[in-house]
């Protein structure tokens, strides 16, 4: 079971109750999400790496692209979250750099007027009767699904109120308190229920409606603080409500979203949570990773997908092969964002988003999420033409 931010403010909160200190949220990002236990964050490492970090060899960093390729940072989260405010990258402007955390809901009115995504030709909605229930197979598909009651229960709600949040941009959309104040349609609202999150977590509640307003962001919040959640109810409510592409049906996959995270593991779960948000939306999300066969997800990839959630690695692989095409893409998410530059994933992503067909930043919405933002990140995704963060009048959410 994966702990959550608000567990960590619980117990932060409990070890340190008489200096009223802001959590740290370092202090707890080895106890959350097993899977990721062993990831140190670059602001805490003494040089070395941990194993999982291992990953694709790390390429020279050029001159002039991210700083110092080794990651030493100071300040990052911790620093925002204490109160003090992101330094604005060099040419960043009044603007600052934008983040955003914790997402919740789009606008998708599922079945209701305007159209939903499954009465439009070129959807994927006729397979929702065989879709997978992601929820427990004991349960009948769309009837009061237990979804996973045991992975929330530990929330403290009330320890959220109380958590620091600093945004930076113009015109920062208001937060919301509740999923309630945005319409994320009827089959999300459904799923969100089944999913047991009764109110949005801080990032969710400032980064939802930040994307939902078309606005590009990063956001920097801990572990387990539901970052997952604030990218993925925006991209599946905004393919619901958009108008539905018409993709050729060809062996080519043509996503309408593209998750990006640096490692297989997080990749999965990604996928799994997104299957669950997405369920019997009609919206597909499929899972692209490196070290296993390639040819069961491209099956996969051949039967239609939404949202695609893949590693930069097996991601070129597909675009090689002219497998995928990313000219559809409406929305890019990189999740641990300053992880994939610390890991040496910097020219896959640049060759991704700048030499592939992806639609130019403007075109499509850009969401970094990480729990750590120093400032060497800040600066490159400030300065890195495909990105340029400061030109979208971004937001900063800590
Ligand atoms: N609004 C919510 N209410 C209750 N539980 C939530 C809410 N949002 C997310 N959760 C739960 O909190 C846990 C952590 O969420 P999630 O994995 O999205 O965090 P994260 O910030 O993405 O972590 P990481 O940095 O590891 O990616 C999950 O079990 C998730 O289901």
């Amino acid at each position: 079971m994966r702990s959550s931010w608000a567990d960590s403010v619980a117990n932060a909160e409990e070890s340190a109750p008489a200096t009223g200190a802001a959590p740290a949220p370092v202090a707890n990002h080895q106890n959350s999400r097993p899977t990721r236990s062993s990831y140190v964050p670059p602001h805490l490492r003494g040089g070395g790496r941990s194993p999982e970090n291992q990953v694709p060899a790390a390429a020279p960093t050029p001159a002039g692209a991210y700083p110092s390729g080794a990651v030493q940072p100071s300040g990052g989260y911790a620093a925002a979250v204490g109160g003090t405010r992101w330094a604005a990258p060099p040419g960043a402007g009044s603007a600052g750099v934008g983040v955003v955390r914790q997402g919740g809901g789009g606008r998708g009115a599922v079945g209701g007027a305007g159209g939903g995504w499954n009465s439009r030709p070129g959807g994927w909605g006729d397979r929702r009767d065989r879709e997978p229930n992601p929820f427990g197979d004991s349960e009948p598909a769309a009837v009061d699904v237990d979804f996973e009651s045991q992975q929330n229960t530990g929330i403290n709600f009330d320890a959220y109120e109380d958590i620091p949040v600093e945004t930076s941009g113009h015109d920062v959309p208001p937060a919301v308190n509740t999923f309630a104040e945005i319409d994320l349609g009827d089959a999300l609202n459904e799923n969100i229920r089944r999913c047991k999150y009764v109110r949005p977590t801080p990032v969710q509640r400032h980064a939802i409606p930040i994307v939902i307003g078309g606005r590009d962001l990063m956001a920097c919040a801990q572990t387990g603080s539901g970052k997952t959640a604030a990218f993925c109810f925006p991209i599946i409510s905004g393919i619901l409500k958009s108008r539905p592409p018409q993709r050729p049906r060809a062996r080519t996959a043509f996503p309408l979203a593209l998750i990006l995270s640096p490692t297989r593991e997080l990749s999965v779960q990604i996928h799994e949570e997104a299957k669950k948000f997405a369920y019997q939306t009609g919206v597909k999300a499929c899972v692209a990773y490196g070290g296993a066969p390639i040819h069961q997800q491209l099956r996969e990839l051949e039967r239609g997908v939404d949202i695609l959630v893949a590693t930069p690695g097996r991601l070129m692989d597909l675009l090689e092969r002219a497998r995928v095409s990313l000219q559809m893409v409406n929305y890019l998410a990189l999740d641990e964002a300053d992880r994939m530059l610390d890991m040496g994933f910097e020219p896959q992503i640049r060759k991704i988003v700048e030499q592939m067909d992806m639609p130019p930043r403007g075109v499509r919405q850009t969401m970094l999420f990480s729990a750590t933002f120093p400032k060497e990140i800040q600066v490159w995704f400030s300065l890195t033409p495909c990105f340029k963060l400061h030109s979208y009048m971004p937001q900063v959410l800590c």
